[in-house]
């Protein structure tokens, strides 16, 4: 892995994505935001969504200003199947055709101990994992074409089960079971389809920094490096990416040898006291 990281560092170049057709999930703000400028000084052409139009625009504006081959957006909530759908339609009218598809939204969650709302699981399971594997789906004969990738955003916890975070995590696991299935029978068919699945650490994005930094003792690593490693897998065809790679791969290796002692290092992380500081 460390060498598939260095052979890629050496091999990446910034050209491979100009004029390529891109759609960004989630990308009114955070690392999804941050994607969408890097790819726009790339010079790709960029199809942006998410549920608030007025950031959208903004971000699109950014993206046009920094270099983009187009930047478009498309408004509306990933708990709807049919504007899953819809987002990729659009690529399909605006571009021709689709070369990378980046999935990146999540819809919000509580972090803290299970509640024992098995409907917010549900609810989320839609947002997070079947609009996924929905867009997916409508995306595939426009990747086929185009020899293209699917860029799926996950997280250390859908790899490793963490506290507090249950029914993300849940969302989490289940891209990971679905995509990687997926890449096997990619093989076997000979589908010209590359699949990444991202494994996050601690971001230092709005929305991770509010909801976590009074439980969570570690650092949190940055949000535009992080947008620009993931780009970096998907272009390169890397089966996974693991950022940052200290504070996810490793503790991997630990999963399946040392479960107990990486139990013991993760609960060190989190004080939480803060919890209830969250709440106020
Ligand atoms: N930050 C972190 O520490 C980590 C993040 N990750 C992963 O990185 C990805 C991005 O996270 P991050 O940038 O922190 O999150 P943000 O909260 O900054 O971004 C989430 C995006 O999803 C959009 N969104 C929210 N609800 C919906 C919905 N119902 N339908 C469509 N879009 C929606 C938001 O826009 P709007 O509200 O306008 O709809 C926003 O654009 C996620 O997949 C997350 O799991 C993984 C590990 C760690
Ligand atoms: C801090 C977590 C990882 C800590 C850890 O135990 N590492 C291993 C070790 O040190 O040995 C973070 C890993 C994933 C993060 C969460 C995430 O995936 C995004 C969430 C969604 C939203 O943006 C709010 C923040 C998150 C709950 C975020 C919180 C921090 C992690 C749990």
């Amino acid at each position: 892995m460390a060498c598939t990281k260095y052979l890629s560092n050496l091999l990446f170049d910034l050209a491979m994505l100009k004029g390529k057709r891109v759609i960004i999930t989630g990308a009114s703000s955070g690392i999804g935001e941050q994607m969408a400028y890097q790819l726009a000084k790339m010079g790709s052409h960029i199809l942006i969504t998410a549920r608030t139009e007025e950031k959208l625009k903004k971000v699109a504006e950014k993206c046009t200003e920094l270099g983009s081959a187009s930047a478009y957006y498309i408004h509306g909530s990933m708990d709807n199947m049919t504007f899953a759908k819809q987002v990729v339609h659009e690529a399909e009218r605006l571009f021709g055709g689709l070369d990378m598809l980046i999935l990146n939204h999540i819809g919000y969650t509580y972090f803290g101990f299970f509640d024992g709302d098995v409907d917010h699981i549900r609810k989320l399971l839609e947002i997070n994992f079947l609009s996924y594997a929905t867009m997916t789906v409508e995306a595939l004969p426009m990747l086929k074409a185009s020899g293209g990738n699917i860029v799926v955003v996950s997280s250390f916890a859908g790899k490793v089960g963490l506290p507090l975070t249950v029914p993300y995590s849940t969302t989490k696991f289940a891209l990971d079971g679905f995509f990687s299935s997926l890449r096997m029978e990619f093989y076997h068919q000979k589908v010209n389809v590359s699949i990444t699945l991202c494994v996050l650490s601690y971001i230092d994005t709005d929305t991770a920094l509010n909801t976590v930094s009074r439980v969570i003792q570690q650092p949190a690593a940055p949000k535009e490096e992080c947008a620009y490693e993931i780009i970096k897998g998907g272009a390169m065809r890397q089966r996974e990416v693991y950022y940052q790679y200290e504070a996810t791969k490793i503790p991997m290796l630990m999963r399946d040898w040392a479960p107990e002692l990486l139990e013991y290092l993760v609960l060190k992380n989190y004080n939480v006291d803060g919890l209830s500081k969250n709440k106020e």
